[in-house]
């Protein structure tokens, strides 16, 4: 057979887009590249103009990519007969046994390769860990079971001589699920016949022939099949000669500047909101020992890596050049790194390693309210349909976590808070979004429950929590998607929302909602570069108090300071976040989590080594993919960052995605460059037209839609009525409407909470 490779199907989608310029009219069937990526393949005809007139293709959007039956031309699939089977079974059975009785060995010896709360890098750790037991083990289950597949396919690959792109195409045929193998694969979940009109906490059965599409604990999808130096799991290596690839920190510390470029237009509300709307869909996991303790890839001074017989597999640290212009000051030679859980493959069948999202990908406001039964059985408090609170002196606080290493310290006084996300004390502002939507959620359920007496609990807690995510999803598609992609993005990519009052026919049940990893661990942490290193706290006359953000990591104490709520509010309100390219604080790359240590970790190597840890292709190819031409030389991204680009990478296919999609040039007047914004884009696509309960949608559609009157009242919601409505009404009595643009620019002024101009949802219409 011939390999074809994808990236030959994109050159080939190339030469075509010359010559389409008698394309057909089809604008409405015309969807951006990127979301079609598995049709450009098949069909060379197949060209037209979207209605923004970019390259698109007539396609069903939100075809997987990596889509079992999209064989790409290829003449046939590898089979397993049974004795195949039974001897992978029993050979990667026999390697997982081997690789716990290292991890035991690691464990028993005399410094075992464990961290301890104390450096920054547990820091890292707490980020990205369940502490729940309930979670974990279930966790471990599906990770251990897809790490087994993983190890099947390497020895599968490795007998049959398959070639790196047979994995890449996904030519390995078989659901394993009948076999001890693929038993921890997402089990076909039971949906009633009849549809639940709410949609369930774990997002699960909102596909009716996908039921388990969005649930927790279930593969990311791709844009484009993951690229492995080993067609499986090993991180990929340089296009030149297979070397390594440039240590993250170097590109993090060569071509990443703190340079402070403060937005003219728009607030630090964009970036806190991105983060906290981040957490609704997206966590991955760090792998840990199998008792749960934290693996540590370096020695304990970090002048060094571990020895090989010392490491754990799970191991990739990132190298630290003995030159660093800072962490060499205190002789870091190693920042510890561990690779992401995997997830088995949707379809349960041997393949590239896929990493496993902990969350419902849905928006569905998971991050309030958990994203399984047990998370939100913990949260409630069963009176009155309201979530637990913590009541701090007659202001309602998030509840107290009882997990010790939540935070920093849990000292008499301090605080450390728990909600629907494990990621809540991360860094305050975050905390603060947190405690504003469980505010909502009591809102509304006091509401409801004074509009209907006759509401018990179950029913007062579904209504408000039905509303909360029409209200989430209203801000993210009405607001905040309006302010990150712009108006033709949002045109081009069909996200939209009806005309008030209007039902949505947009569902299409071939759309795969899920979480693309190419979004998750890439274009979506653009945020990453829209921080500002520094809160300014300001009080009725003037700026209070300055604070380096790594205080406020992990540390939420402040929040029990009767004000700072509403003055966090007011500045993320106010106060411009930064630009989004190259320029990153160096709060976040030299101390991210620091606590009370000299230096803490580098985000931004972090972000790049997560990229490759998660099999992402070069940032060419991604180019490629959204209709770009690809970057053949280094001075394309500019004279000065081409020549810092050249010092660092061998080649221009070499560049991480992250890299890249921040330094390309973006258009006037956008926030993003065109890779993350179509990256984005496709996303957001995908979680409107791939969920069956979007608050939009027709009767016909969503079994738990809403009355046309309902939809026309949802569409008042914003953030600031969010905030006008959830402050604690200190200093805070006035929003601009708009709380995602600087107030004051083109006619976004402020307005008293208390009068119409920041519109009002009335709730009676939820009267019955
Ligand atoms: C002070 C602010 C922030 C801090 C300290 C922070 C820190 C982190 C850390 C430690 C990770 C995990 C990195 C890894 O191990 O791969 C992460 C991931 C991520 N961040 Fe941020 N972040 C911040 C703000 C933001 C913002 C503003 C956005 C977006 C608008 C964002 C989007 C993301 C995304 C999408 C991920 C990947 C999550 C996952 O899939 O696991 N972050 N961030
Ligand atoms: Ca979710």
């Amino acid at each position: 057979h011939v390999a074809i490779r994808p990236r030959e199907f994109l050159v080939d989608a190339k030469k075509q887009s010359k010559t389409d310029e008698n394309a057909p009219n089809e604008e409405d069937r015309c969807t951006p590249l990127v979301s079609c990526p598995a049709h450009l393949r098949k069909t060379s005809n197949s060209y037209c103009r979207t209605r923004t007139q970019r390259q698109g293709v007539l396609c069903t959007t939100g075809q997987n990519h990596t889509d079992q039956q999209d064989l790409r031309g290829r003449q046939h699939t590898f089979h397993m007969d049974s004795s195949v089977l039974s001897q992978l079974q029993m050979k990667s059975r026999s390697e997982m046994t081997r690789l716990r009785t290292r991890e035991a060995a690691l464990l028993a010896s005399k410094e075992p390769p464990v961290l301890l709360p104390g450096p920054a890098t547990y820091g890292h750790f707490r980020n990205s860990r369940s502490f729940d037991m309930h979670d974990l083990s279930e966790m471990m289950h599906v990770a251990n079971s897809a790490l087994q597949l993983a190890i099947a396919t390497r020895a599968f690959k490795d007998r049959h001589g398959l070639s790196n792109e047979d994995l890449e195409l996904g030519m390995i045929d078989g659901d394993l699920r009948p076999t001890q193998m693929g038993q921890a694969c997402a089990p076909v979940p039971f949906c009633p016949l009849i549809p639940d009109k709410y949609r369930r906490i774990d997002g699960v059965c909102n596909n009716i022939l996908q039921p388990s599409w969005g649930g927790p604990f279930t593969a990311y999808s791709r844009l484009l099949p993951a690229s492995y130096q080993d067609g499986v799991w090993a991180p990929r290596t340089s296009v030149v000669g297979e070397e390594p690839l440039p240590s993250p920190r170097l590109i993090s510390a060569s071509v990443i500047s703190d340079l402070s470029s403060p937005s003219p237009d728009y607030t630090l509300a964009v970036m806190q909101f991105g983060q906290f709307i981040s957490h609704d869909f997206t966590q991955s996991m760090d792998m840990s020992f199998t008792n749960g303790s934290a693996i540590s890839c370096c020695a304990a001074d970090g002048a060094s890596t571990l020895p090989p017989q010392s490491t754990h597999y799970a191991c990739l640290p990132i190298d630290i050049p003995a030159d660093d212009p800072f962490f060499g000051k205190f002789r870091q030679r190693c920042m510890n790194f561990v690779r992401s859980i995997l997830a088995p493959n949707n379809d349960c069948s041997l393949g590239y390693s896929q990493q496993m999202n902990k969350l419902t990908h849905f928006i569905d406001a998971s991050s309030v309210y958990g994203s399984t039964p047990e998370q939100t059985s913990q949260l409630r408090s069963f009176r009155d349909g309201k979530l637990k609170v913590f009541d701090d002196f007659g202001r309602d606080l998030l509840p107290m976590s009882k997990d010790p290493n939540a935070c920093l310290t849990m000292e008499q006084g301090s605080a450390c808070f728990e909600s629907g996300d494990t990621r809540t004390n991360q860094m305050i502002t975050l905390t603060v979004m947190h405690t504003l939507f469980l505010r909502e959620h009591n809102r509304l359920a006091r509401e409801l429950g004074q509009l209907n007496p006759h509401w018990d609990d179950e029913k007062l807690f579904l209504e408000a929590r039905q509303i909360l995510m029409a209200e989430m999803q209203v801000i993210i598609y009405q607001e905040f998607l309006p302010t990150v992609l712009g108006r033709e993005a949002m045109e081009e990519f069909g996200v939209e929302l009806e005309p008030e009052g209007k039902y949505s026919l947009d569902y299409n049940p071939m759309v795969d909602p899920s979480i693309t990893n190419e979004f998750a661990a890439a274009a979506f942490r653009f945020g990453h570069s829209a921080v500002e290193g520094q809160l300014k706290i300001f009080g009725p006359s003037k700026m209070e108090e300055v604070i380096a953000i790594p205080e406020l990591m992990f540390y939420p104490s402040r929040m029990r300071h009767q004000e700072f709520l509403d003055e966090v509010l007011s500045t993320l309100t106010t106060e411009p976040m930064q630009d989004v390219d190259g320029h990153i604080s160096e709060m976040l790359t030299k101390y991210t989590f620091r606590g009370g240590n000299p230096f803490g970790v580098d985000l931004a190597a972090i972000n790049i080594q997560r990229g490759r840890d998660h099999g992402l292709r070069p940032y060419n190819d991604y180019r490629q993919l959204i209709g770009l031409p690809r970057i053949n030389d280094f001075d394309e991204f500019g004279p000065e960052i081409g020549s810092k680009l050249r010092a660092v990478y061998q080649s221009v296919d070499d560049v991480d995605l992250w890299v890249g999609g921040l330094l390309e040039d973006k258009p006037a007047g956008s926030m993003l460059s065109l890779t993350f914004r179509d990256i984005i884009a496709d996303q957001f696509a995908r979680l409107k037209k791939g969920d069956r309960y979007f608050f939009q949608n027709d009767p016909s559609i969503n079994p738990g839609h809403f009355t046309p009157e309902q939809l026309a009242e949802l569409r008042k919601a914003s953030l600031s009525r969010i905030i006008c409505d959830n402050s604690d009404k200190m200093l805070l009595s006035r929003q601009a409407r708009n709380a995602f643009r600087k107030p004051g620019v083109s006619g976004n002024e402020f307005f008293d909470c208390r009068g119409p101009e920041i519109p009002r949802l009335d709730l009676t219409l939820w009267h019955s």
